[in-house]
């Protein structure tokens, strides 16, 4: 059985008094819910202030990104040590923000992944494919190859305790989600894949679907039986929308 985990990608959004009074809110909200992990991942130079907000509630910090490099003459870059004495431990790599407008490939995540679990830092390890390459029924031969930049350079172990976030391009922001059929479908055929190598190991990995999930159409995605959760965005910078989400997470795989 999968403990779901649904987290919060606030991407390039916050302020101190956005991070505080966001906390603020979400402990009020979720301090009841049981049975489902949280985490939320505010832009980096909040990460201080937001993990002395959570103090000692169960919602756990993340970050939206890492560097290769441990340390050394790298401008304006953060390592998974720095992250780790920080706090944080869901660490968001490969999102498809970060593919296009860092240009970030599969090989350069994949290296992302590696220096995060040395550290022993969890990764969600974003994948999904482009409105133009789902339109050519290229969507599982997209996936796959995001996925084998890891499993075929550092195997099936690598996904134990792991996060993969199913995130289509054409659904981030857009308020057009795929439905829980078509996520359903992808979210097994990414479980299938990693199972063709290691079936225990996939079986226990956790797949969050992201895109436009919101308060109304998260029970029916995590009815789902492949879909452990999600990777929020817009939803997430609302105390409210994101414990519904979260509550909707906890019921559907009580
Ligand atoms: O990381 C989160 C995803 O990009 C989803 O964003 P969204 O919920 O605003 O569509």
């Amino acid at each position: 059985m999968r403990h779901p985990l649904v987290m919060g990608n606030w991407k390039l959004n916050g302020s101190k008094k956005m991070v505080s009074e966001l906390i603020d809110g979400l402990r009020k909200e979720l301090s009841a819910v049981q049975g489902c992990g949280v985490a939320i991942a505010p832009p980096t130079i909040y990460l201080d202030q937001a993990q002395q907000a959570l103090g000692d509630s169960q919602i756990v910090l993340g970050a939206q990104n890492v560097d290769v490099n441990l340390s050394g003459a790298f401008t304006g870059e953060v390592s998974a040590e720095m992250l780790k004495d920080i706090g944080a431990r869901y660490i968001i790599i490969g999102h498809s923000e970060r593919r296009t407008y860092h240009k970030e490939s599969d090989e350069f995540i994949a290296k992302k992944f590696a220096v995060l679990k040395a550290a022993g830092l969890t990764p969600v390890l974003c994948i999904g494919e482009t409105e133009a390459e789902n339109e050519a029924g290229k969507t599982e031969e997209v996936c796959a190859r995001q996925i084998d930049a890891v499993l075929e350079t550092q195997g099936a172990e690598a996904f134990n305790g792991v996060v993969i976030a199913y995130e289509p391009v054409w659904a981030i922001g857009t308020g057009k989600s795929a439905t829980p059929a078509q996520a359903q479908a992808v979210h097994k055929f990414i479980r299938d894949h990693i199972a063709k190598k290691d079936a225990k190991v996939a079986e226990q990995v956790i797949i969050q679907y992201g895109g436009s999930v919101n308060d109304k159409n998260a029970a029916e995605l995590f009815a789902q039986p492949d879909i452990d959760g999600a990777l929020v965005g817009g939803a997430s910078l609302k105390a409210d929308a994101f414990a519904v989400i979260v509550k909707a997470a906890a019921a559907a795989k009580a």
